[in-house]
């Protein structure tokens, strides 16, 4: 029996927009069954740290300030070098999401920022895995994913508002990634376990 997947969001936000999106994403991977938690990457603890380093799934999050990520996801991201050096966590499940004011606003340059924080960790990138919305005469704001990302979620809140007017399809895209990351971080458990299976049998019996 291959038990839940675990799956940590690793997230900032500065004002509580991006937090609103990242408890969608707990929702989401709970509802698909993980064993999920969020973690405030400016605020982590060693515990936490512990938790990511046997998380099958790490999700970032952060808005995007400037262009980019956040620059305390920024710190966080620099605090993992000691594990890149190791490739601790090297093989693991990665999926990203990004709130930001403007439409576009450079979201993507955030979301390309935690593609390239997995991919040097070696990390594998779950994708969003949605069609665009929002796209045609017959679509609306409410579609799923309609600003139209295919790296992660990209979610956008008016600057003057607070979190109670995060976009209701940006939080619905947002809980569609967090079960996306873990039916696929389930696959590759059972995967890794046959695996392991397979290897225990063809062991030579010693003694
Ligand atoms: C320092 C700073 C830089 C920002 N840069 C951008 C930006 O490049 N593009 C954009 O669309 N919005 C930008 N914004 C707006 C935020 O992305 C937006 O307000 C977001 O909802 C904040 O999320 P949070 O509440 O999780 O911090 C910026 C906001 C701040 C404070």
């Amino acid at each position: 029996m291959v038990v839940a997947p675990v799956v940590s969001i690793a997230y900032h936000s500065g004002y509580g927009h991006t937090a609103v999106l990242a408890r969608a994403l707990e929702s989401g991977a709970a509802e698909a069954g993980a064993d999920v938690c969020l973690i405030k990457v400016d605020e982590i603890t060693s515990d936490q740290w512990a938790r990511l380093d046997s998380s099958d799934a790490i999700i970032f999050g952060a808005p995007t300030y400037m262009g980019s990520a956040s620059g305390a996801f920024h710190a966080f991201a620099e605090s993992t070098s000691k594990r890149w050096n190791r490739q601790d966590w090297k093989d693991k499940l990665a999926a990203g999401f990004t709130n930001s004011s403007s439409k576009a606003g450079d979201k993507d340059q955030a979301l390309r920022y935690f593609q390239t924080l997995a991919f040097q960790h070696g990390m594998n990138w779950v994708c969003l895995g949605l069609l665009p919305g929002w796209n045609s005469s017959t679509g609306s704001e409410h579609d799923l994913n309609r600003l139209g990302y295919y790296a992660g979620a990209g979610a956008q809140t008016n600057l003057d508002e607070g979190i109670e007017a995060v976009h209701p399809s940006d939080i619905a895209t947002a809980a569609h990634l967090g079960r996306r990351v873990t039916k696929i971080a389930r696959v590759f458990k059972q995967g890794h376990a046959t695996e392991a299976e397979d290897v225990s049998e063809k062991l030579p019996v010693s003694g």
